[in-house]
């Protein structure tokens, strides 16, 4: 209409121009007429009022419009078919972990520095964020009360490129980093979430130059994680299976050393070097010749805290491997869903399956009967068929949540099984898991935890009282009595302690009275503290955790802990005498 009205007024302004009756200055004035209805009114008004023609000034400002809008359009058409036909791009999704190691290479760039568009990150994400290994370690003041107002004060955030495009050179590449946010329908609730996703591209017909970058920043990162162990969990329920990812990294912890677990050290170095072969480069072929699914299951059972969850995670961060960790008890896990997490491992991981005597895969109870009503009332007999009917509803949901064993076993089994990675389950209880569960080829290792031996609370003692915890006792060189550094062994072979009952554990096997303790004054050095520590201890009694506890309540006084210990033990015994005979008595 308006470009009709502009043709109308073109028209009229030819007419009349070929009658020379207007000046030429009309024209602009009858354009802007057919754009502005009742232009004229008010630039006659305006020139009365103000004593001058706005038409000129109208008329630049429209051209300077006109013009910016063609250059735009031009530019972004030209852009659109420059980089269709001389640029590539690589996209990146947000769940992926090149995401992180992109975002964590840009930050620590010049683009991060320069840009004027930057997202600010918290400095410190979790407790493991306070690790800085450059600082030394503050003094405690007992006077002086931690403020982490204060501390967190000094932390400045970190920056990294905001959404939207930045641009910038790297190794004589010129490049444009790219990042989008946008809302997805989830199928489920909520029904929309955020996804992110960054695209890199380069000029220049090959990708190489964006996959050197994203090369060099998977280094850096890795580089700067090769002393910690990312902890993966499942997704919270309503986004499995909807998203591309059931994991999410829920932690990037400073690995274990392998050596702050204490274990027989034999059982340990074979665990390790079966372990090592496993995950050898050359391995899978000697596996796929043989026609032996390429897996490997370990068992670790024991009492609770006695370090089995410990070893896993040691383990992953010998072998530099992220680990998986799935609670088989979580009520939010479906077989379904157990099924999707195995399929989307990685190549090599740990996965953790913790406490799988707890997850409900032994036999299942029968379920209780509602009673039948004795007379013959209806109203009673009403009663009990709705009670049923009830029971019956809510055992089908529990068993449709539930993780079954043949749903274990076809997760671990079947074609989304975990070749390649190490499956460790954990359990307090072995003989309460199914023989299903545990037959070779799914579980071709049992180590077993144990309370602590003499050895092990000498080890747990030498490792709290120095100063970084790296010290590695040598089995060899302690100072304990002889016949005490080691259990006993057949042929060649470490004999598996045996687990011990609660009877057996209220009369210790080596009672403090039976020991001598080295007198106070020639206690000079930690290890002679140690032995004489590790010699008030009756051995098979405690756990390394509730030794460790008892430790970590005096971490900085060896000699306060080893005055206090006969007491703590005593105590510790009677307690889980009384524990045992409430047990055994019943309610
Ligand atoms: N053998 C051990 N060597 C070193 N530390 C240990 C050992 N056992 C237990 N601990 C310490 O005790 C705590 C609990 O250990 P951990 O969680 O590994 O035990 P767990 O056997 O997995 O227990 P649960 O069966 O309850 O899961 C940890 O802080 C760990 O450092």
């Amino acid at each position: 209409m308006a470009t009709k009205n502009a043709f109308r007024a073109l028209k009229h302004a030819d007419s009349v121009e070929t009658n020379s009756t207007t000046s030429i200055t009309q024209l602009p004035a009858n354009i802007l007429e057919a754009f502005i209805p009742g232009y004229s009114i008010i630039s006659k008004f305006l020139l009365d009022a103000l004593g001058f023609d706005i038409t000129l000034l109208v008329s630049v400002c429209f051209l300077v419009f006109g013009l910016a809008t063609s250059l735009t359009f031009a530019w972004k058409h030209l852009y659109r078919q420059f980089e269709e036909y001389c640029m590539s791009f690589i996209r990146i999704d947000s769940d992926d972990d090149i995401h992180d190691h992109v975002m964590e290479w840009l930050a620590s760039q010049k683009i991060s520095k320069t840009s004027r568009k930057l997202m600010a990150k918290t400095g410190r994400e979790n407790a493991w964020d306070m690790l800085d290994e450059t600082v030394a370690e503050p003094e405690l003041d007992p006077t002086n009360l931690m403020n982490f107002n204060n501390w967190d004060a000094r932390v400045p955030p970190r920056f990294q490129p905001s959404f939207g495009s930045h641009f910038f050179f790297h190794r004589g590449h010129f490049f444009q980093f790219k990042r989008e946010q946008k809302q997805v329908m989830t199928g489920g609730w909520p029904m929309v979430r955020d996804d992110e996703n960054i695209t890199l591209t380069c000029i220049g017909r090959s990708t190489e130059p964006i996959k050197e970058l994203i090369k060099e920043a998977r280094e850096f990162y890795l580089d700067k994680q090769k002393s910690c162990t990312v902890v993966r969990r499942p997704c919270p329920k309503e986004h499995r299976g909807r998203g591309r990812s059931v994991w999410m990294k829920v932690a990037t912890r400073p690995s274990r050393p392998m050596h702050t677990v204490i274990l027989e050290h034999e059982q340990k170095n074979r665990l390790l070097a079966d372990i090592n072969e496993y995950l050898h480069p050359s391995t899978p072929r000697w596996y796929a010749n043989r026609g032996i699914p390429y897996r490997r299951g370990y068992l670790f059972h024991g009492n609770p805290g006695t370090g089995k969850s410990s070893l896993a995670w040691a383990i992953a961060g010998v072998f530099g491997l992220d680990i998986y960790c799935i609670s088989l008890v979580d009520p939010t896990l479906t077989e379904e869903d157990l099924g999707m997490m195995f399929t989307s491992l990685p190549r090599r991981c740990v996965i953790l399956l913790e406490d799988i005597d707890a997850a409900g895969l032994n036999k299942r109870q029968e379920d209780e009967k509602a009673p039948e009503p004795k007379d013959e009332d209806p109203t009673a007999k009403i009663g009990a068929e709705i009670t049923r009917a009830f029971k019956s509803v809510q055992k089908n949901d529990k068993d449709k949540q539930g993780i079954t064993l043949s749903g274990l076993l076809n997760a671990i089994d079947g074609v989304a099984s975990h070749e390649g990675r190490v499956l460790v389950m954990t359990t307090n209880f072995p003989d309460k898991l199914d023989d299903a569960l545990i037959r070779p080829g799914r579980i071709d290792m049992k180590v077993e935890f144990t309370n602590a031996t003499h050895a092990q609370i000498y080890e747990l003692f030498i490792r709290m009282y120095t100063p970084d915890g790296s010290v590695k006792v040598d089995p060899a060189k302690t100072k304990l009595d002889k016949g005490q550094v080691s259990r006993p062994t057949q042929n060649g072979h470490a004999l598996q302690p045996k687990m011990l009952g609660m009877n057996e554990m209220l009369t210790p096997p080596d009672t403090p009275t039976q020991v001598k303790v080295p007198a106070n004054e020639q206690l000079n050095t930690i290890e002679d503290i140690a032995a004489a520590f590790a010699n008030l201890l009756p051995a098979d009694t405690f756990t390394p955790a509730e030794i460790q506890g008892f430790l970590l309540t005096r971490k900085k006084e060896p000699k306060k802990a080893l005055e206090e210990v006969t007491t703590w033990s005593k105590s510790m015994i009677e307690t889980k005498g009384k524990k045992a005979r409430g047990t055994t008595a019943g309610p």
